[in-house]
C-alpha cells in the first residue's frame, strides 16, 4: 500500500521539553522504527510533519538577532524548518538502518493570496505562555495570541488552505524506487500566484490539511495522522470520554459541528481524515506513534470510514489500556 504518515509538531518537541536536539532525536526514534517496519512489510511510505514549535522558535530568534542579521520572511523560516526537521528525521532513520534510501524534499504548496485566513490568524506556533504573558506580548510585540486546546496560550499566525502540492510527481517517482520520502514539512512553504509570479506568502499551512492534499494527489491508499492520543474520543477530557475505533464520515461531520473535535487541535485532523475518505475512497486513521504499525494493520487507532461501511464503533479497550 502507499501510505502518507503525518507527524504533529508537538510530537517532535513534547510539552515541557526545551526542544534540544538530543530530545528531538529521542522523540523521533520510535517513528523511524515504525516507518521502517512498514517499509519492511512492503509498503511505500511518505512522511510529512508539523513545525509549529520550530517555526515559532525561529520567529523568536529572528526578533532577537535583528540588530545584527536581517530577519527573514515567514516562508523562508518554514523552508528552514523543512531542512532542520528533515535532517532530524533522516538522522533517526540512519540510526535505525543506514542502508534505507531517504529523500527530504523542500516542498512548496499553492494557496490563495486572498484566503480569509490572512485576516484571521488561527495557527498556534512557538512556546506556550500563561494568559498574562500572552497578553503582554500581544500588546508590546503586536502578536496575535489565542488559547491552544486548554494547554496554555500561544502566538497564532494565518493558516491558508492548501490548494496544490507543487512537485508531487517527484514524490511518486521516489516512492516507486523504494525511497522513504519526507516532504510537505510544516504544511509546506505557502506560495501564491500573483500575475505571472509564484511567490512566498506569510502563513503556516496546517500539515494535516496539506498531507490530505498530497495523499489525494499521489493516489495514496491510507492517510495516517499521528498525534498525542491512541484514539479519538467523544467527550474528550471528561468522565464520559469514549474512545472511538471507527467513525463514519457523517459522524465526523456531526462531531466537528458539535465541537467534539476542537478547531486548534483534533478538528483539522478529523476534517482532513473525512475529506480524504470522501475524495479518494481510501482509508484514514488517527493514532499515536507507538500504535502506527498496529493501526495500519487495522488493529488500533480511530479509523474514519465511508458511511456505507456501517455505524461508528466505540473501542472496547479502556482508555488506560
Ligand atoms: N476529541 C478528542 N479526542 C482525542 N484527543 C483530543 C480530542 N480533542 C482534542 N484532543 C487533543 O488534541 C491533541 C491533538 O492536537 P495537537 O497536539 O494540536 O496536534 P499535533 O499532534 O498535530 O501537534 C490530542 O493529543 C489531544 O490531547
Ligand atoms: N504546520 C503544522 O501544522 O504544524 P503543527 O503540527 O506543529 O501544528
Amino acid at each position: 500500500m502507499r501510505i502518507v504518515v503525518a507527524v504533529g509538531g508537538n510530537a517532535l518537541i513534547k510539552a515541557g521539553q526545551a526542544g534540544t536536539w538530543p530530545e528531538q532525536l529521542a522523540n523521533v526514534r520510535e517513528i523511524a522504527e515504525a516507518v521502517l517496519a512498514l517499509r519492511a512489510q512492503g509498503h511505500e511510505v511518505v512522511l510529512t510533519h508539523g513545525n509549529g514549535p520550530h517555526v515559532g522558535a525561529l520567529l523568536l530568534q529572528n526578533a532577537l538577532g535583528e540588530q545584527e542579521a536581517a530577519p527573514l520572511p515567514l516562508d523562508a523560516l518554514i523552508a528552514m524548518t523543512q531542512g532542520q526537521i528533515g535532517y532530524l528525521l533522516e538522522s533517526a532513520f540512519a540510526a535505525v538502518d543506514p542502508s534505507v534510501p531517504i529523500a527530504v524534499l523542500l516542498t512548496r504548496v499553492l494557496v490563495d493570496a486572498q484566503d480569509d485566513a490572512f485576516r484571521n490568524p488561527t495557527k498556534p506556533v512557538g512556546p506556550f505562555y500563561d494568559e498574562d504573558e500572552a497578553d503582554r506580548r500581544a500588546a508590546e510585540l503586536g502578536w496575535d495570541v489565542a488559547p491552544d486546546a486548554g494547554r496554555g496560550w500561544r502566538r497564532v499566525v494565518p493558516s491558508p488552505f492548501p490548494i496544490k502540492v507543487l512537485g508531487q510527481d517527484n514524490v511518486a517517482a521516489l516512492l516507486e524506487r523504494g525511497t522513504v520520502v519526507i516532504c510537505c514539512g510544516g504544511g509546506g512553504i505557502p506560495v501564491a500566484i500573483t500575475g505571472s509570479q509564484v511567490t512566498g506568502v506569510a502563513g503556516v499551512i496546517d500539515k494535516d490539511r496539506c498531507s490530505e492534499c498530497l495523499a489525494v494527489e499521489i493516489d495514496a491508499d491510507v492517510l495516517v495522522l499521528l498525534t498525542g492520543v491512541r484514539r479519538v474520543s467523544l467527550d474528550f477530557g471528561t468522565r464520559w470520554e469514549r474512545e472511538l475505533a471507527r467513525l463514519t464520515v457523517s459522524d465526523a461531520g456531526r462531531g466537528l459541528s458539535d465541537g467534539d473535535f476542537p478547531v486548534g487541535s483534533m478538528g483539522p485532523k478529523m476534517e482532513s481524515a473525512a475529506r480524504f475518505v470522501e475524495e479518494s475512497g481510501g482509508r484514514a486513521v488517527i493514532t499515536s506513534a507507538d500504535r502506527l504499525v498496529a493501526a495500519v494493520a487495522g488493529d488500533d487507532g480511530t479509523w474514519v470510514v465511508p458511511d456505507a461501511h456501517g455505524p461508528s464503533v466505540v473501542a472496547k479497550t479502556a482508555v488506560t489500556a
